[in-house]
């Protein structure tokens, strides 16, 4: 199987595959996807614990036309991207236009994607889809005035989203690197489709769905304890789970995975640009 080298800076750990190999290959990149699915689900616990707190998302809350959560977004990305997180292309911003240019020095990531297909953002669906979707489903109704924390858990929500679901670039990648013949003669028709029959692995998504269903259960419990005087042990009972596992499991199956896919399809689409 080939691999695609990535990265040998002494600090250089990217989420492509191992620095100190300096190479991705599917099962690396794949892991890659596997470790941010904990950031996904810790990320909406964190949400969860909010109710849903209509201002935030409310255009004419603070007079300006423009969303709490929407301003909390954007100044932001204004400030990473002066830091320069945007250099990286593992990183793509929600507001790209007008974002300031970084006041660090440029930091040479390797170029393991394709110049044109680089630029493929699927970031209004994401947004679209958290906001209108996936929030009502993972917070209950109500207001609890926290709304400075509830913006800044979105924040983080949508970032770990936005980078899983944009590594299907990296995806994308790895698959035309190891079979150029498969996927160059639907790339040369733009045939759409015929990508997405040869990307798609059902096998790997039910496991990815099982798997993050699993982690919410695990990742969301409360863990108890009871003094018994001499010794300190675990509580029984009833497991209530901090964000629904089989919402988690939905998010994946209904908007996460298909929107990573659309990702790989669009990048091979430019592949050969
Ligand atoms: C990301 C991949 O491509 C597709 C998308 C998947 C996902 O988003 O988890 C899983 C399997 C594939 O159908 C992959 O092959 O690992």
């Amino acid at each position: 199987m080939a691999s695609t080298k990535v990265s040998n800076r002494a600090s250089g750990e990217t989420e492509t595959g191992d620095p100190s190999k300096g190479m991705i290959t599917l099962a690396s990149v794949r892991d890659a996807l596997i470790r941010q699915e904990d950031t996904i689900v810790f990320s909406l616990i964190e949400r969860a614990r909010f109710p849903h707190n209509a201002p935030v998302y409310d255009p004419s809350f603070l007079g300006s036309g423009q969303s709490l959560v929407e301003f909390f977004v954007r100044e932001s990305e204004s400030l990473h991207a002066k830091a320069g997180r945007y250099q990286n292309p593992e990183e793509v911003p929600f507001f790209p236009d007008d974002l300031p240019l970084p006041l660090v020095p440029p930091c040479d990531y390797p170029e393991v994607l394709h110049p044109t297909s680089a630029s493929v953002s699927v970031c209004e669906a994401i947004w679209n889809m958290y906001l209108n979707d996936l929030l009502p489903l993972i917070t209950v109704k109500g207001d609890d005035g926290n709304y400075a924390s509830t913006a800044a858990a979105d924040l983080a929500c949508l970032q770990a989203l936005s980078r899983r679901i944009h590594y299907g670039k990296f995806v994308a990648e790895v698959k035309f690197r190891d079979a150029p013949q498969d996927y160059t003669p639907a790339i040369r028709t733009k045939d759409g489709d015929a990508l997405m029959k040869l990307l798609t692995f059902e096998r790997v998504e039910q496991m990815v769905k099982k798997r993050v269903e699993k982690k919410a259960m695990v990742f969301g419990q409360d863990v108890t304890l009871q003094d018994k005087g001499n010794k300190v042990e675990f509580t029984d009972g009833e497991i209530k789970c901090k964000v629904d596992p089989s919402v988690v499991c939905r998010l994946y199956d209904e908007w996460v995975m298909p929107m990573t896919k659309l990702v790989e399809v669009e990048y091979l689409l430019r592949r050969l640009d």
